[in-house]
């Protein structure tokens, strides 16, 4: 199901002030009369290179035995990002606001398991064709929200419009990568690679201690390779900069179309379901999205797993810091882009 954002929805969340432009004043937004391919098309005739699009849903997370409320993040999101000011260097105009993706149907709070993980399955052929339609379109989708499972179907939806496997790199300390035991929030990648969609994986961030044994075993047969959190932030065996110069040099090597894949429970203090005190900074997160966009050939940006009802501080906060992190994430993307680009 698509629900388009349209003026309606900016409007309500616009704060105008005399002599100022809001980035909210200056985006495409779309129309209810419109599918989403066709939304997706206006945009690109209008002149957009990038279309926010999220996935209002939790059933991922909870069919990995996980906390729900990653389906509320994008509605804060916006409400930042559109009130933020459109200026020498962002005008704004280059980016479209679709709207959301979502199963027709939610799952009560005492679906079982199984019903989690075939809701999933049943959402992932949702968000392939609904993201093949906006790569199609020709726009660069920057994805917000939903579980991590979401990283399948965006994987699959790039092979489908590139006709190539993916390269991706992965802000995250879980590789998402468990055993292919039902559709969930931790096995997107392993499916994927499964499915002839990932061909090249590093997980940047990844915890030592929050992978099992026979995870890491399977990463290392996929050839997958990472650098830990505890490498680079806590012993400081390596720096960011280094990585990440190393990391965009071998996704560049593969020649193949670049995932750019940020779980925002990699992020000190982010409410999602798996949300830690023990994170790295937001501004880290920011500057790792900025270099890879504006060093790499992204196909496309997923933001997953922003989940405000997980604050420990309740949900306004959860709005509140979900909406501006994201914000952020958005715009270190869309300026590394334009960089790259132009
Ligand atoms: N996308 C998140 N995956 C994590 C979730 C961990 C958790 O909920 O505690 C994983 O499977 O390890």
């Amino acid at each position: 199901m698509f629900s388009a954002f349209t003026q309606q929805h900016c409007d309500s969340l616009l704060t105008l002030r005399p002599n100022e432009t809001k980035l909210g004043q200056q985006v495409y937004l779309a129309s209810t009369q419109w599918s989403l391919a066709q939304n997706a098309q206006q945009a690109k005739s209008a002149g957009a290179q990038f279309a926010i699009i999220a996935i209002a849903e939790d059933v991922g997370p909870r069919a990995n035995l996980g906390r729900g409320g990653a389906d509320d993040a994008f509605v804060s999101s916006m409400q930042q990002l559109l009130n933020l000011q459109s200026n020498r260097f962002f005008n704004g105009n280059e980016c479209a606001i679709l709207g959301q993706i979502s199963l027709d149907h939610s799952l009560p709070i005492t679906a079982s398991i199984e019903q989690l993980r075939d809701a999933t399955a049943q959402l992932d052929d949702i968000v392939i064709t609904a993201i093949s339609d906006v790569m199609q379109a020709g726009l660069e989708p920057i994805v917000i929200g939903g579980g991590h499972n979401n990283a399948y179907g965006l994987l699959m939806a790039t092979k489908a419009i590139t006709g190539l496997p993916v390269a991706a790199v992965n802000l995250d300390p879980h590789s998402d990568f468990r055993p292919r035991e039902g559709r969930h929030s931790g096995n997107g990648f392993s499916y994927a690679a499964a499915n002839g969609a990932l061909d090249h994986y590093h997980i940047l961030g990844l915890h030592e201690l929050k992978n099992s044994e026979q995870t890491l075993e399977q990463l290392s047969l996929f050839g997958a390779t990472w650098n830990s959190v505890q490498q680079i932030w806590i012993r400081r065996e390596l720096s960011l900069e280094t990585a990440l110069k190393q990391i965009a040099k071998s996704l560049n090597q593969t020649q193949l179309p670049v995932a750019l894949e940020l779980d925002v429970d990699a992020i000190a203090n982010m409410p999602s379901s798996a949300a830690t005190f023990a994170g790295i900074p937001l501004l880290d997160a920011c500057h790792y999205v900025h270099y890879i966009a504006k060093h790499c050939s992204c196909r496309y940006a997923h933001f997953a797993e922003a989940a405000p009802a997980c604050h420990h501080a309740g949900i306004d906060a959860g709005y509140r810091d979900a909406g501006q992190s994201l914000s952020e994430l958005i715009y270190a993307y869309i300026q590394g882009r334009l960089t790259c680009l132009n």
